[in-house]
């Protein structure tokens, strides 16, 4: 697969944030872990969700990485700041089921996850599956999701 990943958390998702990166990086389906931060000890710790989740959509939008994994507290404020990049479809999910929805009917790039909300083991578990989907552009879903896209261009 050869994914290009943009890790990333604020300080309530740092711990998951210095877990799933070194996961990412020992995983064959990934080229490159590009981390825009937060990190332990520097002085970039008490950036706020959004610098970051903007900053991972942008890095989506203008091509840099193919996919984000984005980590703060509940993983809510990091999708809301995804999305709002034009073109970065985000979205919380803390379940298998929707993982795999996320890729397979909405086709995200950036999957957001809560430290405060699941367990270490859990997200590192959601983490491994959601690289194994891919979107099927010639899926039914396709249309739909083009959808939000046509909506972005108006
Ligand atoms: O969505 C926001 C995150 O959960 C963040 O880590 C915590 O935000 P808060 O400090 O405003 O609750």
């Amino acid at each position: 697969m050869n994914y290009r990943i943009v890790v990333g958390c604020d300080d309530a998702g740092l711990d998951y944030k210095e877990q799933l990166a070194a996961d990412l990086r020992a995983d064959p389906r990934v080229a490159e872990v590009i981390d825009l931060g937060v990190h332990r000890g520097a002085d970039d710790v008490h950036r706020p969700y959004p610098e970051i989740g903007l900053a991972a959509g942008e890095a989506i939008r203008d091509g840099e990485a193919d996919r984000a994994v984005l980590v703060c507290g509940t993983g809510i404020g990091m999708a809301l700041s995804a999305n709002k990049v034009p073109g970065v479809r985000a979205t919380t999910a803390h379940d298998s089921f929707s993982v795999e929805r996320s890729i397979l009917s909405n086709n995200c790039q950036v999957l957001t996850l809560g430290q405060r909300v699941i367990g270490l083991e859990l997200a590192r578990r959601l983490v491994a599956e959601w690289l194994g989907y891919t979107f099927d552009e010639r899926s039914a879903s396709a249309a739909k999701v083009s959808l939000i896209s046509e909506y972005e261009r108006c």
